[in-house]
């Protein structure tokens, strides 16, 4: 059974070999040691405190396969980004120059730089091993983020959004960047991204275009991948899609990735989910179908996916999910069906 949980003191170790292996791209877990402590410390420290919301809170989450203990995945959400630094996105907008005397209109997209998700939630650092990503783990790492949102709200700001990794060839060239970035960084995307993930984004201030940008002006292999994911990121895009993501016309200012938002409460898992009370039997019944399930802890948190059949006010459950769950019987739960009822 996979079973997700705050990440701990004692993960270290995996999560440096997380980042050496989901290697450059990934721009939240940098192959920093120092970092990655720090992040670790954030989490603890964030467990065992009042909310916050000035931006200095975050928590990681860890996969944890509970047949061999082994970590397996890590996810994470910040509670309010850019309110210790300036948080970048390009906004997509229209400049139209027309004259009417000259019988001349165009309508231009432009791309300007901003901070408009200021003081926003995020979730982000969502990373599962190669052999791990079947059957429902992705969904199951991804969304147990929502079910603690669901729990504790007032840990988190109202409005959330996901930045989606943009496109890049199998060569790991952006076009975005070759066709942008390059011209003003005189650097890889790599080096970029990694000053990023490690906390340093005073170069971004002082090297970015500071006008706006005409679209119709860069190679056509940058317009093209505009708002595109990467191929590898498509199911992400999708399963938050369906939980009620949506894009707003804000892109990466690296790769021009897609970011999503919605509101909190609007997000399909925390709006849906509901208590029951954990009944402990013998037997698991035959579940109807694939529920998201967790406990309502705050430093115990724990979340996993599991086929119940739930009732009006209690559901049966074995004493490996109690277990895994660190529940008793008559201990709450929190649960939604693991996936969106399909529109008919
Ligand atoms: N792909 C990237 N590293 N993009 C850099 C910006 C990321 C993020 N929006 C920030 O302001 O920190």
């Amino acid at each position: 059974m996979i079973i997700i949980r705050p990440i701990r003191e004692s993960d270290y170790q995996v999560l440096s070999d997380i980042a050496r292996e989901s290697g450059p791209g990934f721009t939240s877990l940098p192959e920093n040691p120092d970092l990655l402590r720090r992040k670790i410390e954030r989490t603890c420290d964030a467990l065992a405190a009042e909310p916050c919301l000035d931006g200095s809170q975050g928590y990681l989450f860890v996969a944890e396969d509970t047949d061999s203990g082994e970590v397996v995945g890590t996810c994470g959400i910040e509670t309010a980004v850019g309110l210790n630094e300036p948080w970048y996105h390009y906004r997509i907008g229209t400049a139209v120059h027309a004259s009417r005397e000259l019988n001349v209109y165009n309508a231009f997209r432009t791309l300007d730089l901003c901070n408009d998700y200021t003081g926003c939630a995020e979730v982000c650092t969502l990373y599962l091993k190669p052999d791990y990503r079947q059957g429902s783990n992705g969904r199951l790492l991804s969304k147990s983020r929502f079910m603690f949102m669901a729990e504790f709200p007032e840990r988190f700001a109202e409005r959330v959004i996901a930045e989606m990794r943009g496109y890049s060839d199998d060569q790991g060239r952006s076009p975005f960047w070759d066709g942008l970035g390059r011209h003003f960084f005189s650097m890889e995307y790599s080096e970029a991204d990694y000053l990023t993930g490690s906390g340093n984004k005073v170069f971004i201030a002082e090297l970015m275009p500071k006008h706006s940008i005409y679209l119709h002006l860069l190679p056509e292999a940058a317009q093209e991948v505009i708002g595109q994911v990467h191929r590898n990121t498509e199911p992400a895009r999708r399963m938050l899609e369906s939980e009620g993501f949506r894009f707003e016309g804000y892109i990466d200012i690296f790769d021009a990735g897609p970011t999503v938002a919605t509101r909190l409460h609007d997000i399909r898992s925390v709006r849906d989910s509901r208590y029951v009370k954990a009944r402990i039997g013998a037997e698991p019944p035959d579940g109807d179908g694939l529920f998201l399930v967790s406990n309502t802890k705050l430093a115990d948190f724990r979340c996993t996916v599991a086929p119940l059949r739930p009732e009006s006010s209690s559901v049966q459950i074995d004493q490996r999910l109690a277990d895994a769950l660190q529940v008793n019987g008559g201990e709450p739960l929190r649960i939604v069906p693991l996936k969106a009822r399909q529109s008919s």
